[in-house]
């Protein structure tokens, strides 16, 4: 029997583009080793982002493609993720351990920055990332109903110095809607709500988080710019829907991040298309390619596009958000792609790094 070679395995593996870095594995940097015995074949690989829920795929179609190696009998593919920290915090101790803020903003209030921030740290959550959600939204805030957290739940607190997060589906949570109420004075929630937030944010004690997922209050005011600043965030992400207004606000969005430094992994169109539930025919009712369009123009990402859909609706304002309630659905899937995309474009913000001139010597 012909003997399996390392060369061969390399080539079998090249033919294997890692979803969502859209290079193969080699070129990608993500093989850590090849080990052959015999006819056994162990790929190791380590990736930058988390894949739990794609990762049985992924083994399957690298099993195939090795499989076919003459002499090949048995092919065990491990897959790992090592989630970097592309901007730490500074002088803020309760978040020393949070490795990665990332900022969902939207210029334009009401076009489902909630229900896109709750789905989006679900999803990466699901991949097996460590994952903690404020919700920022200090005018309205609506995580508390999205992530069905009871009404009269709040926060414990640690030594009277720390509040600790509560825990919904899995994440770790903070929100100004736990710690207010209706009859909280509007002094409270008016001029003071800036500093009231950077407290929420510093004196909430999150620990060991890969990602945390802010969801930022609509517009692009100074309350935005000292969060974004205060909190070392190192990504952001901007929702709109297709209508030119709620656009004008996204290039709004997009130009605050650029202005204070933070890199914009991409923008996210939300409710870009309605597909009829009776015959299922897909109408753009708020204008068709709004997204890419300033995407394109701002040179970042369109990181994907969600329906107009009841189910979404419907499961995020009875507390379950879709990538829980359903985890299957399209949707669900939609936020699965969205999220992994997010994770791949803050880790490429971290090794692009400084950029020297190559200095040639020229004897002659
Ligand atoms: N893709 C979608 N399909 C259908 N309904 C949606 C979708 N996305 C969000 N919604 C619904 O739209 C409403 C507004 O969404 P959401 O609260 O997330 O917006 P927002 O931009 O955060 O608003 P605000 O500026 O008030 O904070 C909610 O009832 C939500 O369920």
């Amino acid at each position: 029997m012909s003997e399996v070679t390392q060369v061969q395995v390399e080539e079998a593996l090249q033919q294997y583009v890692v979803p969502h870095l859209n290079k193969n594995v080699l070129v990608a940097d993500a093989l850590k080793s090849i080990t052959i015995d015999g006819g056994m074949v162990t790929i190791v690989i380590e990736l930058g982002f988390a894949v739990a829920s794609i990762k049985a795929a992924m083994q399957k179609a690298i099993v195939e493609l090795v499989g076919q190696i003459p002499g090949v009998q048995n092919v065990s593919v491990e897959i790992s993720w090592n989630i970097a920290s592309i901007k730490g915090q500074r002088d803020m101790r309760s978040m020393d351990n949070v490795k990665n803020i990332i900022a969902v903003a939207s210029g334009k209030g009401g076009v489902g920055k909630s229900t896109t921030s709750v789905n989006l740290a679900l999803a990466l959550a699901k991949d097996g990332a460590k994952v903690g959600l404020l919700d920022a939204d200090i005018y309205g805030p609506s995580q508390q109903m999205m992530l069905g957290v009871d009404e009269s739940a709040r926060p414990e607190s640690e030594n009277q110095q720390y509040l600790l997060p509560i825990e919904a589906h899995g994440l770790k949570t903070m929100s100004m809607g736990y710690l207010v109420t209706d009859k909280t004075p509007m002094v409270w929630r008016g001029p003071m709500a800036g500093g009231a937030l950077n407290q929420l944010l510093a004196q909430t004690w999150w620990g060991e988080l890969d990602y945390l997922i802010i969801d930022m209050p609509p517009g692009t005011g100074d309350i935005q710019l000292t969060l974004s600043q205060k909190a070392a965030v190192a990504g952001a992400v901007i929702v709109t829907t297709p209508q030119d207004i709620a656009l004008m606000d996204a290039q709004k969005g997009i130009e605050m991040f650029t202005k204070v430094e933070v890199p914009v992994l991409g923008v996210v169109e939300n409710m870009a298309i309605h597909i009829c539930s009776e015959c299922g025919h897909k109408e753009h009712i708020f204008g068709d390619g709004g997204g890419s369009r300033i995407a394109e123009q701002y040179k970042v990402p369109l990181l994907g596009a969600l329906p107009l859909s009841l189910r979404i609706r419907q499961q995020v304002d009875a507390g379950a958000p879709t990538v829980v309630a359903e985890p299957e659905s399209d949707e669900a899937l939609i936020y699965g792609d969205i999220a992994r995309d997010m994770a791949v474009q803050l880790a490429s913000t971290g090794s692009a790094g400084p950029v020297f001139p190559n200095i040639v010597i020229n004897n002659d």
